[in-house]
């Protein structure tokens, strides 16, 4: 099982190291523009293999993509990542110049992969990798709300004082600042609804912090996150590998559901060795609605502002 990650920074090389931590894939590729960094992020992740007890062989490429041949998944984290202040919307232009250029060649040594996005701003680089290769929309899968989720669980366990590992909730929406929705009304501890177990304003309080989770931590480290990012690109491409069917939301073309077409932002979807294999149609109540629909609008305008 042969992984490409086209980016070999900050999300790129995370994502490489947890696959091969977890035994993910047997093989990773990293290719970045950058002469020698995928490389040397390969390099230093194998000499990790003896302790960490992986098998998983990681390599690196300066931008030849003839490695890459025969990938079943290509991640894509290629692109510049925001600095304390911007928005992600903000990175469309360059982003969608390095998107372009990639899919490309990625696409020709691997004509059958899976792509996962993850460059942002994610819901527009997602549709603009879709318009960029014409491929089918289960082959493109854009990776913000696991991450998103991921944030939501372990804002709920900090405040409910519980294991985040006995915490399910999911985020769907766009994956921006004001864009995405946590549903808590769905978030559960142990089967029990969260919203019998905080206040309100609690429960607000945990929303938003997940909203500008990202730009929370951008402002700490002065560039955007990786950990959690690379650990849930890893999720979705161990879901399409083992074809393990998990739902995640995840960044997909709507065709007709959720009574909208012609963009890509985050529904629950089934990922397996198909990519996406189903989007599911949660219900969601007046007030979600509103949100999803306001989502939708944001989208689409960043979506007017992509010359690819
Ligand atoms: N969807 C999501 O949930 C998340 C998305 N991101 C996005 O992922 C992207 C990458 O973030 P980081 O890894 O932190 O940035 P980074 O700057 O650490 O790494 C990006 C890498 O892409 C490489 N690159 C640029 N142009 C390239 C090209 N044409 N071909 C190959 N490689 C190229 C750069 O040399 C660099 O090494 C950003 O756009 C960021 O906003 C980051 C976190 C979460
Ligand atoms: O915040 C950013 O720009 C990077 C990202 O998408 C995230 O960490 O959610």
């Amino acid at each position: 099982m042969k992984v490409t990650i086209i980016g070999a920074g900050n999300v790129g090389a995370t994502c490489a190291e947890v696959i091969a931590n977890r035994r993910i894939a047997s093989e990773v590729v990293l290719v970045d523009i950058a002469e020698g960094y995928a490389e040397g992020k390969a390099m230093d992740i194998m000499q990790c293999a003896s302790n960490s007890k992986f098998d998983t062989i990681v390599k690196g490429s300066s931008n030849d993509y003839s490695l890459t041949a025969n990938s079943e998944v290509v991640v894509v984290t290629s692109g510049i990542p925001r600095k304390p202040g911007m928005t992600r919307e903000e990175l469309i232009g360059t982003n969608a110049a390095v998107v372009k250029s990639v899919m490309e060649s990625a696409l020709k040594y691997s004509p059958n992969a899976i792509f996962v996005m993850v460059t942002n701003p994610l819901d527009t680089m997602t549709l603009a990798a879709l318009k960029i290769t014409g491929l089918d929309r289960k082959r493109i899968i854009g990776m913000g709300g696991a991450l998103d989720s991921a944030r939501f669980k372990y804002f709920l366990s900090q405040k409910l004082n519980k294991p985040v590992y006995d915490i399910e909730g999911m985020v769907i929406g766009g994956h921006g600042d004001t864009t995405m929705i946590p549903l808590i009304r769905y978030a559960t501890y142990k089967g029990m609804p969260v919203t019998e177990l905080l206040s309100v304003e609690e429960q607000e309080e945990v929303c938003k912090s997940t909203m500008v989770g990202g730009a929370t931590l951008t402002k700490l480290l002065g560039t955007s996150a990786w950990y959690a990012p690379g650990a849930a690109v890893a999720n979705v491409v161990e879901s399409i590998l083992n074809d393990f069917k998990r739902m995640i939301p995840c960044s997909v073309l709507l065709d007709g559901e959720y009574g909208q077409k012609g963009l890509c932002i985050g529904v629950p979807c089934i990922i397996g060795k198909n990519g996406l294999e189903e989007i599911v149609e949660i219900n969601l109540n007046d007030k979600e609605t509103e949100k999803f629909l306001a989502s939708v609008e944001a989208v689409h305008n960043t979506n007017k502002e992509l010359t690819v």
